[in-house]
């Protein structure tokens, strides 16, 4: 489904990807971990365009994305950080990227499941960081894309809101959608994800499900075995 060959990506004299290969088949939630700093969001962005790699190749569905951007619409994505324009209501917004995607949405379920419905017609500004966050959920998962793409979609959720996220994000797999998922919440990665991708240094280190990891790690924890691999950061 994804496909990156020899990804290389530097910001500066910042060397942050330096030759990231990786296969990511189809359906199944695959979590892209590693210690602050190693590439995750840069990683997402080359996948999305919003980032141009110095050097590599990345194919959605076998295509080549650098020469057709027309495979973003086949994307949706929660970003790190969204910045929503503050003086749009929650409703307003809704409709905005609705009709600017152009494509079916489906958001009155989300709305009910997250209950937003006291803030549809408050603005942005006037919302919590939690509240956002559950309208830049319902903004990513309202289109039925392929690929979903979340980037820390935990941030400032309540535990009933996380429970009702890690229900969504399980019920897009079982439609078969290839979602790709970093977090640094541990159980939260250990409850949803069918395989790890861990980048350490630039590359992928390693790559496998929980099983494989604790062989990998010799630690039985799944805390534990993740924090093994980023202490080779600091050997
Ligand atoms: N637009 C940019 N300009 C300059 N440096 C950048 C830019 N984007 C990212 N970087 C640098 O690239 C490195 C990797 O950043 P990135 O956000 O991809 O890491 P991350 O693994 O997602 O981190 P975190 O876990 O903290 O979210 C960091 O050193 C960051 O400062």
């Amino acid at each position: 489904m994804i496909k990156i060959d020899n990804l290389h990506k530097k910001f500066g004299k910042n060397e942050v990807l330096k030759g990231v290969d990786l296969n990511i088949p189809e359906k199944g939630i695959f979590a892209v971990l590693g210690p602050n700093g190693s590439g995750k969001t840069t990683l997402i962005k080359s996948i999305l365009g919003m980032v141009v790699p110095d050097k590599g190749k990345i194919f959605i569905k076998g295509k080549e994305t650098q020469q057709n951007g027309a495979y973003r619409s086949d994307i949706d994505y929660l970003p790190q950080i969204a910045n929503f324009p503050n003086n749009l209501g929650v409703k307003e917004l809704i409709k905005m990227i609705k009709d600017l995607r152009g494509v079916n949405a489906d958001y009155d379920e989300l709305i009910k499941v997250f209950k937003l419905e006291p803030f549809l017609n408050k603005k942005l500004n006037n919302l919590s960081g939690g509240t956002k966050q559950k309208v830049n959920i319902v903004l990513t998962f309202m289109f039925d894309s392929q690929i979903v793409i979340l980037d820390e979609p935990t941030t400032g959720l309540d535990p009933v809101a996380l429970i009702h996220l890690k229900n969504l994000i399980k019920k897009e797999k079982e439609k078969g959608k290839t979602i790709l998922v970093t977090s640094h919440i541990m159980s939260f990665v250990e409850e949803i994800s069918d395989e790890i991708v861990f980048i350490l240094e630039g590359k992928i280190y390693f790559k496998g499900n929980l099983q494989e990891l604790r062989e990998k790690t010799g630690e039985a924890d799944f805390e534990h075995a993740i924090a093994n691999l980023l202490m080779k950061d600091h050997a």
